[in-house]
């Protein structure tokens, strides 16, 4: 897996956009310049499955013309169907090495950790990446628990996880950099762009950050 794809990583689901239509603020966040996207249909508000299904397509062929990787939450059959780049999977779901069996080779599996030793599992279990968090405090997630900040991630690494990480929990412009430093690939956030005013120019702005002083722009 090209870690690259971690840089910018925007997760989305129809009821993280208020009252914007999710396919126009996916549209904005592709030419704003993400580099990955996670479909995550979930919690209050939700759409029920058909819906879902109809989004999904809708989502993974905004994705393919810009060639984004389309990664799908939780759901294992809807990204065999749906033919995903990828899959991402929490601690309540199949471990990974399982997921893996059913998936064909080339889907990437990703794999939310919070702890070393979850960290630790889900690279045994054959995780391609991590997704570390919660970082800072959000609102988004309902049932997050307490962020683990920058120190999550130093410490993954001092403990010698080198797998590809993605901090996710309260990013934005303000702190994005920071997350990099802190020894992670990339930033993945919902809000920071689904909620934007303009999702394309916040997207662009994240890049911009992410990009580090030293890169030209
Ligand atoms: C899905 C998820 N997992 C940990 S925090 C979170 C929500 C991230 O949303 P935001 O980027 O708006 O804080
Ligand atoms: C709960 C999650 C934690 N991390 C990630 C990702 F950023 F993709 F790694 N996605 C999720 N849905
Ligand atoms: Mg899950």
């Amino acid at each position: 897996m090209d870690k690259e794809m971690l840089k910018l990583y925007f997760i989305m689901g129809s009821n993280n956009t208020g009252d914007r239509n999710p396919e126009q603020v996916l549209q904005k966040a592709l030419q704003g310049g993400i580099t990955c996207f996670q479909f995550r249909e979930k919690g209050q508000g939700a759409l029920p499955e058909e819906e879902k299904w109809k989004l999904g397509r809708k989502l993974k062929a905004q994705c393919a013309a810009f060639h984004v990787p389309f990664i799908v939450n939780d759901d294992v059959d809807m990204a065999i169907r749906l033919e995903a780049d990828g899959i991402h999977i929490g601690q309540e779901d199949d471990p990974a090495s399982k997921v893996k069996e059913r998936c064909p080779a080339r889907m990437v599996i990703g794999v939310s950790v919070r702890t070393i030793e979850e960290a630790h599992q889900a690279a045994a279990d054959g995780a391609d990446y991590l997704g570390v968090g919660p970082m800072f405090a959000t609102d988004t997630k309902e049932d997050a628990k307490a962020p683990v900040g920058l120190e999550g991630i130093r410490r993954l690494r001092a403990e010698g996880i080198t797998l590809p990480i993605v901090g996710i929990g309260g990013i934005d412009a303000s702190n994005a950099a920071d997350i990099v430093e802190a020894g992670a690939d990339g930033v993945s956030l919902i809000s920071a762009i689904s909620l934007a005013d303009a999702p394309e120019k916040a997207a662009r702005e994240l890049r911009s950050r992410l990009n580090g002083p030293t890169e030209k722009q």
